[in-house]
């Protein structure tokens, strides 16, 4: 009886005792930052339970019908959160545009990599030395002047194990205080009949703009106005978007110039939307194709 008195004691003297120095630790020698934003206005939603499992339970083709009421409720800039990260989903082109566009610079960031990525690619020499070989207080220093408060750096000696805990634990909380996701409804463009007449019909002529009888490429930078953005848009829009339109076309036109295109009888193409594991057309273009 008495010795197991004295596992269970240990084992709470043992959890306490690291309870009460990492509390310490993160109170007084690590310098957090106070979150300096506030965000956009999300559903209720319940602590640690995120939004994202309400997102993650409709199927895929109610999540824009789902997402719409949000922003019918409550506005067009709205934040869902996946666990403790905020999703940020900005409804509408002329935001998008002047999100991407108008404020390129506040847009251009990306999501950092991960705590781990992060201290395995930048740090990856000073960690494989911590790790492997005895010059580990290049590590110590990196993360005193980085991470640690100033005034107790200087001071301050630390275990590997505790130098390698503290550096992840700041870079996990700067990731969580300091980054959101920002998702734009791209499919929402396409169906907008301000940008699109008839949005749903297969125009491909709609592509071919005219200016006084001169003909105008269309301006799929979204640079004026974004009225779709499969490449993104602004500082960071995809810097292959011409290669891969020159590839598009390369490929469509030789599909056209070597094949003979013959529709399949009584096949009747129908775009409306059918919900699998993508989301694909209820009934797509069958064709028997023979070389020329
Ligand atoms: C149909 C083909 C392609 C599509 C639909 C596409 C689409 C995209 C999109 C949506 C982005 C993200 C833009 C953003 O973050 O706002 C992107 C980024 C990028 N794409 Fe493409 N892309 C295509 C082909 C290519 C090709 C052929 C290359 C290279 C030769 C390329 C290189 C890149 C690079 C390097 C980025 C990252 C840019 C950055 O983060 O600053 N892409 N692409």
């Amino acid at each position: 009886m008495n010795q197991w008195l004295l596992i269970l004691f240990s084992i709470f003297i043992s959890i306490s005792v690291s309870g009460i120095l990492r509390f310490i630790l993160n109170r007084y020698f690590i310098n957090t930052k106070p979150t300096l934003y506030k965000l956009p206005p999300s559903p209720q939603s319940i602590p640690v339970i995120s939004n994202l499992l309400q997102l993650l339970r409709i199927s895929p083709s109610d999540i824009h019908s789902n997402l719409n009421s949000l922003h019918a409720k409550l506005g067009p800039i709205i934040t869902i959160y996946s666990g403790s990260r905020p999703v940020i989903f900005i409804a509408g082109r002329f935001l998008a545009h002047k999100a991407l566009v108008q404020n390129g610079a506040m847009f251009a960031n990306r999501p950092p990599a991960s705590a781990t990525q992060k201290i395995v690619s930048s740090n990856q020499r000073l960690v494989s030395l911590a790790f492997y070989g005895p010059t580990w207080r290049l590590l110590r220093r990196n993360l005193t002047e980085n991470f640690l408060h100033p005034s107790r750096a200087k001071c301050f000696s630390l275990s590997r194990r505790w130098v390698l805990q503290i550096l992840l634990n700041r870079l996990e909380s700067q990731e969580k205080s300091e980054t959101a996701a920002i998702n734009f409804l791209v499919a929402e463009m396409g169906w907008d009949p301000t940008a699109w007449e008839d949005p749903l019909a297969f125009k491909p002529e709609r592509f071919l703009n005219h200016d006084n009888g001169i003909g105008r490429e269309f301006d799929i930078t979204g640079s004026r106005e974004i009225k779709m953005m499969p490449f993104g848009a602004g500082r960071r829009i995809c810097p292959g978007y011409q290669l891969a339109m020159l590839h598009l076309e390369y490929y469509v036109a030789n599909l056209i110039w070597k094949f003979e295109w013959k529709a399949v009888d009584g096949d009747d193409v129908d775009l409306s939307e059918k919900a699998e594991r993508l989301m694909v057309m209820k009934t797509p273009l069958q064709v028997h194709l023979s070389p020329r």
